[in-house]
């Protein structure tokens, strides 16, 4: 897929997720085939660019292009500001996030509860697209404020007339949380509505569901998140069936290993020892999910010390593993409250 002067390797993005999406995660998603890893937001609030946090968001040294970066807010100015600190530092994309419901994020009324005032998303989307005139700015959104104010696409033409390039919709509504299950119909209305990329995003699980999803709405590409914790080959598996019809088997439990150790001694060179190996426990916990002895094993981890002990923990647990793997891969994702209770 081809988008504003890049050659994107495919049009299966990464969906931009906080404290999941840092840049060892991304690296590795690339490496099977996503065509586009949006990294974690970055605060509009300059006062936080100080953060180590923030410091270690914004480093994208040995990442492929183009690199693109989410920002967060709901003032203009701000939101234009960050959008021209994050092009200065790097990023060859802006990406703005209508799409969170974290509290965190909406209680400033940013993330998807902005959806709620349209004048307000129209000034906020041409600060940003004036502010980085030389950086294509994409956008992420939900279908709407809630299921009765599904605004989608009042939001989708403000976004085309403003600049936006491409615009990736969550089907879901900001009142609906996680909660139900994503929609594709009003993914369709907007892919209808206007001729910038679309990408659908939400509950893309398999290699089928991804299928479907792209014939359902016609769009352009798919952002894939949950899915692709504990399962960075699905982008592997989704282009693979796309291109052939056909359903690749499962890793075996070798390469499984193999690429969450490899991911793991990226964790920890990117954030230290200590604090990688409390980073890592949620990827952990996502790799071994799906088999027997994972619960037992996910408490285990919290008692291991250092990366060496967590590391054969992981080998302990992957040599003893006999399955069946001419099956595909096993549908599901750790659900949002999973994962905030093991980064906690
Ligand atoms: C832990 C977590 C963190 C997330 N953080 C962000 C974020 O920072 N920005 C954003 O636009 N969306 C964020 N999202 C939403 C995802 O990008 C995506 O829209 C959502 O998970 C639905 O896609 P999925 O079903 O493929 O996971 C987050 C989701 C999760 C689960």
């Amino acid at each position: 897929m081809d988008f504003a002067g890049f050659h994107l390797p495919s049009s299966l993005f990464v969906a931009p997720m906080a404290g999941v999406t840092d840049r060892p995660f991304r690296q590795l998603c690339r490496k099977f085939g996503a065509g586009l890893a949006v990294s974690e937001m970055v605060s509009s609030n300059a006062l936080l660019y100080a953060t180590r946090k923030t410091q270690r968001r914004i480093r994208h040294e040995g990442e492929s292009a183009p690199i693109a970066v989410q920002i967060a807010g709901a003032d203009p100015l701000q939101m234009a500001e960050a959008a021209r600190f994050n092009a200065d530092h790097g990023a060859q994309i802006i990406d703005i996030n209508m799409g969170c419901p974290a509290k965190k994020v909406c209680k400033l009324a940013a993330g998807s509860a902005l959806m709620r005032d349209e004048a307000q998303v129209g000034r906020i989307l041409d600060a940003v697209v004036a502010a980085v005139p030389d950086t294509p700015v994409t956008l992420k959104i939900r279908t709407g404020w809630s299921r009765e104010h599904r605004n989608a696409v009042s939001i989708a033409r403000i976004a085309e007339a403003a600049g936006i390039r491409m615009l990736a919709i969550h089907g879901r509504t900001r009142e609906d949380l996680y909660m139900g299950e994503a929609e594709y119909d009003t993914i369709a209305d907007v892919k209808a509505s206007i001729s910038i990329p679309v990408i659908a995003n939400g509950d893309i699980t398999s290699p089928h569901k991804a299928a479907q999803v792209l014939s359902h709405t016609g769009a352009d590409g798919l952002m894939i998140g949950r899915a692709a914790q504990g399962r960075p080959w699905i982008f592997r598996e989704i282009a693979h069936f796309l291109a052939t019809g056909e359903e690749l088997a499962a890793p075996a439990a070798a390469e499984i290993l193999a690429v969450c150790r490899a991911h793991l001694a990226e964790i920890y060179s990117f954030y230290g020892e200590v604090a990688g190996v409390r980073i890592a426990r949620k990827h952990i916990a996502a790799y071994t999910r799906t088999f027997a002895g994972a619960q037992r094993f996910r408490e285990q981890m919290f008692e291991l010390p250092d990366a060496e002990a967590q590391l054969a923990a992981v080998d302990a647990f992957f040599s003893q593993i006999d399955e069946d793997r001419t099956k595909p891969s096993p549908v599901g994702f750790p659900e949002p409250q999973e994962l905030q209770e093991l980064a906690a």
